[in-house]
């Protein structure tokens, strides 16, 4: 019988546990079991919820601290039958975690589709594979750098950043996340312009450039907005999912008519994650839920940025999001967030070689400017992916130099 497992961390009493874990099994499926007649129990087998597991954890001092009283830490491992819900993500998530997230110390920090129900979602359009097929660089990390100063600028300023930020060698370019329709550099324009720009650097160059434009206004508006996207040659786009919601990203990854890479920006995902007590895991989060939704790249702040997040958030976020555990596309796992060459090192050692390293100030503020950037970062990953030493590199390429210079570098522990 198809189902879905759902992880809780929970913070009670011991003795709790495998209370707790019961009351949820039965509370969110059939109410009530064991006083039941025979046949009802028959009738709701299917319907039951089941407590498949029970894990005490070691304690932390600090939520008891902040709770004030001492608790017991667990892993509730609860299935609910597929029969429960329609196959869609907003039902699952009313299901695993609707009524529950407002039930004091509990995080949902794992679900897992059976492979019955996994078969309903879409994943990645492109996913890894297709979005290096599509740029065509399949033996390194993929460099993005991020438009920064544009709200207030008009298109000509527009023009000007991108065509420095590609010539330098970047694979891909995202607007900032804040960037929303507006009358200076309006959507559809900086579609058609980008076409034109990124046409001219692949003249130049001979690299492919993707450029992500920010998907935004009313939902009932973005189908048709990715659509004419699509139409007028563009090549991504990036979407503010969370503020959306995850089904929305799914229907704009299911639509045949919007061919393009999706790429799911985290912004709002601080408010439901960064708890250790209370909310949705990030993993879950930013990993599986994204990429059932059919994200083909996911953002999430790095280990070492300027809004960083513990390591090994980030590195369950990139398995969640690359695991052949599902069988989905995989998608691009992007740390981001304060991100400068001399990082190149360290992100490479946690991400590897399928990833993307994004950084928007540390492209823009180095001294030779957007294309400057670009090409220290290209270099940073010539150096890693080569295994050279970083800093003699460094001292045979110029534009990294600089970087070191102003940035510093982080080494591998
Ligand atoms: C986690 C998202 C990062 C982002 O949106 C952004 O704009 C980063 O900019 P920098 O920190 O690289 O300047
Ligand atoms: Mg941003």
């Amino acid at each position: 019988m198809s189902k879905i497992t759902a992880t809780y961390l929970v913070h009670d009493k011991k003795e709790n546990l495998q209370k707790k874990a019961e009351g949820i099994a039965l509370g969110l499926t059939v109410g009530s079991w064991t006083d039941l007649p025979q046949l009802e129990q028959e009738q709701l087998k299917k319907h039951k919820g089941n407590v498949e597991e029970v894990i005490e954890l070691p304690e932390d001092p600090r939520a008891d601290q902040f709770l004030g009283s001492h608790r017991t830490r667990g892993l509730l491992k609860i299935s609910y039958p597929s029969a429960n819900f329609s196959n869609d993500l907003p039902a699952i998530l009313t299901t695993v975690f609707g009524k529950l997230s407002l039930d004091g110390e509990i995080k949902l920090v794992d679900l897992e589709f059976d492979r019955d129900l996994e078969q309903h979602f879409p994943g990645p359009k492109f996913g890894i594979t297709g979005i290096r097929d599509i740029i065509g660089v399949h033996n390194r990390p993929l460099v993005m750098s991020i438009f920064k100063g544009v709200l207030g600028k008009d298109l000509s300023f527009f023009k000007q950043q991108l065509y420095e930020q590609a010539l330098g060698g970047v694979d891909l370019v995202k607007d900032d996340e804040i960037l929303f329709e507006n009358p200076l550099t309006p959507f559809e324009e900086r579609v058609k312009i980008a076409k034109e720009v990124l046409k001219s650097v692949h003249e130049q160059t001979g690299e492919k450039t993707l450029y992500a434009v920010n998907l935004t206004g009313r939902t009932s508006e973005l189908r048709d907005k990715a659509r004419r996207a699509a139409e007028l040659g563009a090549n991504a786009l990036l979407f503010n999912v969370l503020s959306y919601g995850p089904d929305v990203l799914q229907e704009l990854a299911e639509d045949k008519e919007i061919p393009l890479p999706i790429m799911a920006h985290p912004a709002l995902s601080g408010a439901i994650g960064s708890s250790s007590l209370y909310g949705i895991g990030y993993s879950v989060l930013l990993g599986k839920l994204l990429r059932y939704a059919g994200a083909d790249l996911v953002l999430f702040p790095s280990p070492y940025g300027s809004v960083a997040l513990d390591r090994n958030e980030t590195l369950s976020i990139a398995e969640s999001l690359t695991t052949d555990r599902i069988s989905l596309n995989k998608s691009f796992p992007v740390p981001s967030a304060g991100i400068h060459p001399g990082l190149t090192p360290v992100l490479f050692n946690d991400f590897g070689l399928d990833s993307v390293i994004n950084a928007g100030g540390g492209i823009h503020g180095h001294p030779d400017g957007a294309a400057g950037g670009a090409r220290a970062f290209r270099q940073a990953i010539d150096a890693v992916v080569k295994g050279k030493d970083f800093e003699s590199f460094a001292e045979k390429h110029t534009e990294l130099q600089k970087a070191l210079e102003l940035w510093g570098g982080v080494p591998v522990k």
